[in-house]
This record gives C-alpha cells, structure tokens and sequence, in this order.
C-alpha cells in the first residue's frame, strides 16, 4: 500500500513522521521532490533501524530550499508530473511531500496531485502552534474536496487538547499519534513511537 505524507506547512514533521512510518511497517520511502539539503532521505535512512526499508531515489533533487517550482526555475528547469513514476515495490511505500499540499510543482501542479496520481492513502502531519487549527482544517477542506482517502492525522509538538479536539470533530480523522516535542532525535526517539503507533493503526 502507498501511503502520502502531507503536512500542513513545510517543517510540520513529516520527516520525523515518516520514519516512524517506516519504522513501524518496516516500508520502503520515498520522496519524491526534494527541494533543498540535506536529503529527507538521508534523515530518514538515519533514523530507522530496521533492514528492510529500502530508500528510493528522488525523481527530482533540487538545491535551493523553496518551493519545488522556484527551486526548479532557478535550476533552468520544469518539473513535469508525468514524469515522475512511483518506484516499483512489493513493500509498502510511504512517500513524503515537499511542504504543504498546495506547494507548486510548477504552474499547474501541486504537491498534493502525487497522492491520487500514486493512488496513495494520505496521513497528514500538523503540528500545534497558534494558527495551526486553521491550517489544519483549510488542508483538511482540500483533502476532501479532492476526495482522497485519509488514513489519519499525526499531531507534533507541545500537546494542545483543546486545539486537538476541535481538529478530531471536524475533520473525523483518525488520530494516529502524538509526537511530542524531543530534545534529541535519533533512532531511539523513532523506536519509541513505533509502539504507539501501533495500537492506533488498525482500521
Ligand atoms: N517533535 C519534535 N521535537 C523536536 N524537533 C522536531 C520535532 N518534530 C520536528 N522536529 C524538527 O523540526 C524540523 C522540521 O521537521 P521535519 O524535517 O520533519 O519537517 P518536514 O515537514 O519534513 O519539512 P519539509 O517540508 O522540509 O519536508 C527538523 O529539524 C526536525 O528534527
Ligand atoms: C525548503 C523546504 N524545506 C521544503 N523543501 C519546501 C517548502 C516549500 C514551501 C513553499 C510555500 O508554501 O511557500
Ligand atoms: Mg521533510
């Protein structure tokens, strides 16, 4: 199964999420666009512990750390979707975007469009600052208005009831986990979410 990992900002988690991910169903990553260093993917292969996941690589590598459209002009290039092809695993596959869902890939594409086109399961990361609740639920909006299946919500940072429960009863989301803001993050950060993780996975 792929799965798309989507935040509702750029340095939402989704990284640190998607190791966990990976971790948890030992599945293969992926990111396809990666706009700016270091590689998610390295971070991610630093992470996790497991000798199963297998990192495939970007299908387009960026350097300048912008949205994926001004980072390709910048490099004198345009990025086109229907080049990018999901890599072929019997694994699951958690692929991680680039920013938030509308981050352009060039003037007519946006991050989120690789979630149906990969025929994936969307997990959104949030985290909670002030102003999250609205960008959280403006994603939300979009992800069904795009009908895509969600798989769950995943907060990050200072735990915030009250924000997280609002989140819950509008969105109907299933929530998958809490990370919790961590002094160091480092494969035994990531081992310890796994088991989290787990009681709230299944359907
Ligand atoms: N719970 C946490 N505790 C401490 N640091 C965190 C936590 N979550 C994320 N971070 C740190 O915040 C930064 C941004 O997180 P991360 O790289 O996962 O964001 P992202 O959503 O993947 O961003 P991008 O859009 O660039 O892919 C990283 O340095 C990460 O280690
Ligand atoms: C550079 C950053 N870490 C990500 N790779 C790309 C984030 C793009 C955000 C664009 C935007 O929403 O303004
Ligand atoms: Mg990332």
């Amino acid at each position: 199964m792929n799965f798309f990992v989507t935040g509702i900002d750029t340095d939402s988690g989704k990284t640190l999420a998607s190791a966990i991910l990976c971790e948890f169903l030992q599945a293969d990553y992926w990111k396809p666009i990666q706009a700016g260093l270091p590689r998610d993917t390295d971070t991610v292969e630093s992470l996790i512990s497991n000798s199963k996941t297998f990192f495939h690589p970007e299908h387009y590598l960026l350097k300048m750390p912008a949205s994926p459209h001004a980072s390709a002009k910048a490099e004198g290039k345009t990025l086109n979707i229907s080049d990018v092809k999901v890599p072929i695993t019997d694994n699951h596959l958690i692929i991680e975007g680039a920013g938030g869902c509308l981050v352009p890939i060039n003037d007519q594409d946006f991050v989120i469009d690789l979630a149906a086109t990969f025929n994936c399961s969307v997990i959104l990361v949030a985290d909670l600052y002030l102003g999250s609740i609205n960008h959280t639920l403006l994603t939300a909006n979009l992800l069904q208005q795009k009908k895509l299946n969600v798989k769950g919500i995943v907060f990050n940072g200072q735990p915030n009831p009250e924000s997280e429960s609002i989140i819950l009863h509008h969105t109907k989301f299933k929530k998958l986990l809490h990370i919790l803001p961590e002094k160091t993050i480092n494969q035994h950060t990531v081992k310890k979410y796994v088991g989290d993780l787990k009681i709230n996975w299944a359907d």
